[in-house]
């Protein structure tokens, strides 16, 4: 019996216990190609995981073992401590909410029955169905009373993309799988739909696994983020802070780079709501000192030029407390806010 599996049940009784856990996991298609390879990843329950990398590096194909929409060549792949290769597939995705770009809504039926669609596979008597379907909406951000009637085509991309993720929530499952779920949008909608879907995410605690070829919304959304480099190897994973603060190889640090986030720093000022007690710590942690208001970039690069993992944070003479990575990362997502 391995012992991965075992872990993952002893751990399940105490917070941060791990949802997903993908091991050793491959992917090569028939003709050869190399889509992912041995893949150790793995998910907290509650926890948003971005997988973010360049075109073609195998986060949808990764993304898709876990539903078993594509079976994976080699390794395993447990959701809660259940090896899903034992599962029926059609079973396993009805656990699994799935939200892509082409939302995939039947363009014949109105936004409501699109919705009831999901719980009627589950047996709903219909006046229930409907119910749910309105109250999801209306979670989202659409007046059921308006919009429910309304076909897809009478939609905007944006107002699309919520009834996607209204009815990929609509069978309450614990596991939510989104493929590029903002990417038919423009950038002002995306951000919208970025931050409803952040909010709804703090009140339903999902375990989202979310891919995006941009790291800004990977930086932005995910409490960890999971750099892909090319055939699927796993170049990073950490907190957005870890992953702008300390690219792990040139690689990450290149695609960190080209792609902005990095500058995020220079214009986000450091706050007092960012900085964590100054309580408890000791001289030996502290990498000198910055004065609040400053960058976060100057901010953290007196926290890497002294090698230390906070730096202090003054305001006039007095220190106010500490900055952290997890507080950069706290500070860049409010930035955006
Ligand atoms: N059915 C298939 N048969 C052969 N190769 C495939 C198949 N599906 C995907 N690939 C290849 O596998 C690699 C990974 O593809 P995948 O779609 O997982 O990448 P991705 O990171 O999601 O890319 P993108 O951001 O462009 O969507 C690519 O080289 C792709 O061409």
């Amino acid at each position: 019996m391995d012992t991965t599996g075992a872990a993952s049940r002893a751990d399940s009784d105490g917070p941060g216990e791990t949802m997903i856990r993908l091991s050793g996991v491959g992917k090569t298609y028939p003709d050869g190609t190399a889509a992912v390879h041995e893949l150790d990843l793995e998910v907290r329950r509650g926890e948003l995981v971005c997988l973010v990398g360049p075109s073609g590096c195998g986060k949808s194909t990764t993304l898709k073992m876990i539903n078993r929409l594509i079976e994976p060549s080699t390794g395993r792949i447990e959701i809660d401590g259940q090896d899903v290769t034992d599962q029926d597939p059609v079973a396993l995705r009805r656990g699994i909410g799935y939200v892509i770009q082409q939302v995939g809504l039947f363009p014949h039926q109105k936004v409501i029955t699109n919705v009831m669609t999901v719980p009627l596979l589950y047996g709903e008597s219909k006046a229930t169905a409907r119910a749910r379907a309105a109250e999801l909406l209306d979670t989202v951000g659409l007046d059921s009373a308006t919009y429910g009637p309304r076909y897809p085509h009478q939609l905007s991309g944006g107002q699309r993309q919520r009834v996607g993720v209204a009815r990929a929530l609509a069978a309450d499952p614990p596991v939510l799988l989104m493929d590029e779920p903002f990417g038919a949008v423009d950038p002002v909608v995306r951000v919208r739909l970025q931050d409803e879907f952040l909010r709804l995410q703090r009140d339903l605690g999902k375990t989202v696994v979310l891919v995006t070829h941009d790291i800004d919304e990977a930086v932005r959304m995910g409490d960890r983020v999971a750099v892909f480099a090319e055939g699927g190897r796993l170049a990073q994973y950490g907190t957005p802070a870890e992953v702008l603060g300390r690219p792990a190889d040139d690689f990450v640090s290149d695609f960190v780079g080209s792609t902005k986030g990095l500058r995020r720093l220079t214009v986000t000022p450091l706050a007092r709501e960012h900085l964590d007690p100054v309580d408890g710590v000791t001289g030996g942690q502290l990498g000198g000192s910055v004065a609040l208001g400053v960058s976060l970039e100057e901010a953290l690069a007196e926290m890497l030029r002294r090698d230390k993992p906070m730096v202090a944070v003054r305001e006039g003479a007095r220190i106010v407390g500490v900055l952290t990575p997890d507080g950069v990362h706290r500070a860049l997502r409010s930035s955006l806010a």
